[in-house]
Parts: C-alpha cells; sequence; structure tokens
C-alpha cells in the first residue's frame, strides 16, 4: 500500500512516507530475502518483530520458570527432565515443554542430556527484585489482556491498581494493605540504589530525608556507605510503620527518623540540606507530581540539594523500558507516567530549582538521576 499524506512533512515525511512503503511491500520483502547482502538484515529485523508479536509468550515462559522456582531448582545443580518434572509437580511432558522453552529464551540450556542453569536465568537469579517483579506481573497482564478498554478508561481500576492501594487512596492504606508493595519494592530497591549512590555520592551532605522512602531500603543503603549522615524517612503512616520497624531491627533506629504523613497535603518536615525522590515522581500525574516538588523546594533550605531517581522516559537506548512498559505499568496502575529527563528538569525549573543535572549511572534503563539546587 502507498503511503499518503507524508510530502507534507518535509524532507523527512517523505522518507517516512517512501521507506514504510517499501518496508511494507511483499515485493520488497522478498526481493530483500532474495539478495545475499540484504538476507541477514531482513532476517534480524524479521526475528525482531517476531519477538514483539510474541513478547507476551516468552513473558508467560519466564513467569513459570520464576513460580515453579525452575531456575533455584538448576541453580542447586544440572537435572534431567523427569527429576525436574518431580520436583516441580509437573507431568513430565509439560515439565519438558517448559525446558525447552527456557532454553530457547536462554534461561536454562542443555547438557549432557539434562538441564543446567542458562546464562540470562543465571543473571535473573542474581538480582532478588527483578524474581518478585516477575512474579507479580500476572496482576499488570491481568490488566493488559484488553490494552484498549485500559486506554479508553484512561487508567487504573484493575487488579493493579488494587494492589498499588496508594495510588487511587492515598493514606488509607493498614499496614496489612501495604505490605505486598512495600515488600516488593523494598526487594527491588538494590537495583536503584547503588547506581544513585554511585551517581551522586553524598559526602557533602549533614541530613537527608527520602521522601516516599517506603521500608526505608535506600536509606538502608545510603546509612552502609555514610555513617555520619542523619537520614529522615517521610511516607504514607502505614508505610512508615513498617520502616520504623525495619530500621529498628537493623540497628539504624538511633540514626533515623520516621515520619508519617500524606506529602499531597501535609508539610515535609524541615532541617534536611538533600531530600530524596527514589521512584515516587513518575507515579504521580503532573498536578501532585508538580505540587510534591513545590512542598521539597519549601522544606528545605536555600542551596538544599533534591535528588530524583528513576527510570525515565526517551532514555537513549532504553526507549523501551520508559515509553512502553513504564509507560504501561503506571497506566494499569492508574496514577503517574514516566517523564524524559527534560520534562523532569522543566518541572523542576519551574518549581524553583536551579543547575539541575542529570548525573551519569551505571545502568540507565532501571535508573537515572536528576539533582537540582533550592535558589
Ligand atoms: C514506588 S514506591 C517507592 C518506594 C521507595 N522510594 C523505593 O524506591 O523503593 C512509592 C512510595 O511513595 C509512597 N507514597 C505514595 N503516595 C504518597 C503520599 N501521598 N504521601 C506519602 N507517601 C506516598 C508510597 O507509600 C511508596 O512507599
Amino acid at each position: 500500500m502507498k503511503s499518503t499524506g507524508y510530502q507534507n512533512y518535509g524532507w523527512r515525511g517523505r522518507w517516512l512516507g517512501w521507506r514504510n512503503t517499501m518496508l511494507g511491500s511483499p515485493r520488497f520483502q522478498r526481493f530483500a530475502q532474495s539478495i545475499p547482502l540484504l538476507r541477514p538484515i531482513a532476517r534480524r529485523r524479521a526475528r525482531a518483530l517476531f519477538d514483539l508479536v510474541a513478547g507476551f509468550t516468552y513473558s508467560q515462559i519466564l513467569a513459570a520458570c520464576i513460580e515453579t522456582g525452575l531456575l533455584d531448582l538448576l541453580a542447586e545443580g544440572p537435572r534431567d527432565s523427569a527429576s525436574v518434572a518431580l520436583r516441580l509437580d509437573l507431568p513430565i511432558a509439560g515439565a519438558e515443554r517448559l525446558l525447552r522453552g527456557a532454553a530457547a529464551l536462554g534461561l536454562v540450556e542443555r547438557l549432557r542430556g539434562g538441564w543446567a542453569l542458562g546464562s540470562d536465568g543465571a543473571a535473573l537469579r542474581g538480582n532478588r527484585g527483578i524474581g518478585e517483579m516477575i512474579a507479580h506481573h500476572h496482576l499488570l497482564y491481568a490488566d493488559l489482556a484488553d490494552p484498549v478498554a485500559l486506554l479508553r478508561r484512561g487508567g487504573g481500576g484493575g487488579a493493579l491498581s488494587r494492589h498499588w492501594h496508594y495510588a487511587e487512596a492515598a493514606g488509607q492504606g493498614d499496614s496489612a494493605d501495604v505490605a505486598g508493595y512495600s515488600r516488593l519494592m523494598a526487594a527491588s530497591q538494590p537495583l536503584v540504589a547503588a547506581q544513585a549512590l554511585d551517581a551522586y555520592p553524598l559526602h557533602r551532605h549533614r541530613r537527608l530525608l527520602d521522601v516516599g522512602g517506603g521500608e526505608g531500603a535506600f536509606l538502608s543503603a545510603v546509612a552502609a556507605r555514610h555513617d555520619r549522615l542523619r537520614l529522615g524517612l517521610f511516607d504514607l503512616p502505614a508505610v512508615a510503620a513498617r520502616a520504623t520497624q525495619a530500621f529498628e531491627s537493623a540497628g539504624l533506629g538511633g540514626r533515623t527518623d520516621v515520619f508519617g504523613g500524606d506529602f499531597l497535603r501535609d508539610p515535609l518536615p524541615t532541617g534536611y540540606d538533600i531530600i530524596s525522590l527514589i521512584r515516587v515522581l513518575h507515579d504521580h500525574d503532573d498536578a501532585p507530581a508538580f505540587a510534591l516538588l513545590r512542598q521539597i523546594h519549601a522544606a528545605l533550605p536555600p542551596g538544599g540539594t533534591v535528588l530524583i531517581a528513576e527510570p525515565m522516559a526517551r532514555t537513549p537506548g532504553a526507549e523501551p523500558a520508559g515509553d512502553a512498559y513504564f509507560g504501561f505499568y503506571l497506566l494499569a496502575m492508574g496514577s503517574g507516567r514516566p517523564r524524559s529527563a527534560g520534562e523532569i528538569r522543566a518541572m523542576l525549573r519551574a518549581a524553583g530549582f536551579v543547575a539541575s543535572r542529570v548525573r551519569r549511572t551505571a545502568m540507565p534503563l532501571t535508573t537515572r538521576v536528576i539533582v537540582a539546587r533550592r535558589q
């Protein structure tokens, strides 16, 4: 089919129109496959497209590996299919189907007629947070079963938003309600904390307040690196209570002050020269996100620092993580959106911050860091 309407959009529009007409043409596709020089490109693109089409199935194979404990089992040592079937409580045909699928995805691999952990399986096991994320994805995928309905209703209203209770009813959750998501956040925090602290060492600071600090996993990582920093945590009351317990049992009770409240309504505690927002801003729509930045501005002294760490939209090389994964995750959650570094810096400027900088992180796919100063 010939693309029309592109010619009104300058040279780039004309190029896109021509390119899309070619790529969509079965004749061109056959031609590309028949030319030895073009064939590898055609195969690569077909493979990438196939992965896009089949991605949900791959994710469900991964979910089955986590739910059955297959990766943990193979980490103990190689096994044959019969013993895997027995341990996972699967029929042998089911175990073999799972093992073959997982092998095709690099999660397990064949070893002398049996099965061993694969390289991606080993890397996944090395990170408990990813396992927890995968395990709770059944909520996200239930909501994404009808993505168009989710888009039409403007997000939320499904399994994931019930899990992230606070997103729709800030401050309403009791300790049992918030336990699940707080645990998940704490488990996935090491992915983020080390990167944020490598990107912005805190030596210059005296008192750090972590807003939306969850169970305190970030502050615990801070405490391990900086023994003189005084630490404060602000979160919803039910979550703050869990943080208090976690600090007590980690022996950090004497260095930490925990505040329960709603950061959209209650003023934040003052006396801190740096305030961090770790994976918090993107949970909120533009108006509350901006209100939160204004609250932080009001709580900081002149020259005080705000540190924002989260995955961001339009991150070069990680665009699908920001705009596709987090875009739809937050839609299902019913609140927030991933923002680009440029958008966050513009919000910071509008909220009265200056000298904002993006600090380099090792894995921008999961964590980018922006630091700015109150004038
Ligand atoms: C995505 S979690 C991030 C937790 C932690 N910073 C981390 O990275 O693991 C967002 C946190 O913000 C807290 N939160 C959300 N809305 C809030 C509000 N209105 N007032 C205070 N805390 C809130 C939640 O309870 C939760 O702990």
